[in-house]
């Protein structure tokens, strides 16, 4: 029974290789030299598919994909319905964080209770997270250049991802409060799990030992 995989380009696709390999499969293309979205694997009963990064859960909840590979983040902003989740990949590790303009007084801002206008790509995560601390919030929805709101004057904070910091440190802006550790998550259909065991239980398999292995 054929399997097809979700991945997105990238950081993703990359990371994910060395487990895909790790379980015989191996992409038979160079996806970055292909603008084709789906390519044929060393397993000739595993096919993967290329898709933006947030619609990853959303492949693998409709049965577009069998399983897939996504960050935290974007399982968190799908909802997860549908969805079993039965990995931490630890790949893709970044955090989700509050950054705000230099010199903008957050704190002060936060405790003096008015409306804090965030702009983020990740609204369940933010709102979530000022709705524990009592804050009001407008949020701002954007799908990119987060840093650009706090820069125009659009929004005091934005949430974002960060890995080592230097996108906002090239924009002048200053993470002021961390919100969750992200990392990547293997996600499974859950009709999918049942009626294709056989070919996706020693996938998933592999998957766990490699990680463990890597991890050890
Ligand atoms: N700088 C980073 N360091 C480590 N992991 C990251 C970093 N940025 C993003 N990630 C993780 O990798 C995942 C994929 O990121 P990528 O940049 O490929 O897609 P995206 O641009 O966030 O999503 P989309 O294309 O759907 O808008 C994110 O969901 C996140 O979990
Ligand atoms: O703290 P840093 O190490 O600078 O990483 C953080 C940046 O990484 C991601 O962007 P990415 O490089 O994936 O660009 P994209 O979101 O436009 O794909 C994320 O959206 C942040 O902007």
């Amino acid at each position: 029974m054929s399997i097809t995989i979700a991945l997105s380009k990238g950081r993703i696709f990359e990371e994910t290789v060395p487990l895909l390999a790790a379980a015989g499969i191996v992409v038979t293309e160079d996806v970055d030299k292909s603008r084709k979205l789906i390519f044929d694997t060393t397993n000739p009963e595993v096919r993967v598919v290329l898709v933006r990064a947030s619609d990853v859960p959303v492949y693998v909840q409709y049965g577009g994909a069998d399983l897939g590979v996504s960050g935290l983040d974007s399982l968190i902003e799908h909802g997860g319905q549908g969805l079993y989740q039965p990995l931490d990949l630890q790949i893709a590790k970044c955090r989700v964080s509050v950054a705000v303009r230099k010199g903008f007084d957050y704190q002060h801002a936060v405790k003096q209770g008015a409306r804090l206008k965030v702009a983020t790509k990740y609204s369940t995560i933010a709102r979530d997270f000022f709705a524990e601390k009592g804050v009001h919030v407008d949020m701002i929805k954007l799908y990119g250049s987060m840093e650009l709101a706090p820069l125009t004057g659009m929004a005091d904070a934005i949430v974002d991802l960060v890995s080592t910091g230097n996108t906002l440190k090239a924009n002048d802006l200053v993470e002021v409060e961390p919100i969750m550790d992200i990392s990547s998550r293997l996600v499974v259909n859950q009709a999918s799990l049942k009626l294709k065991q056989r070919t996706l239980r020693p996938i998933l398999d592999a998957f766990a030992q490699a990680v463990a292995a890597k991890n050890a």
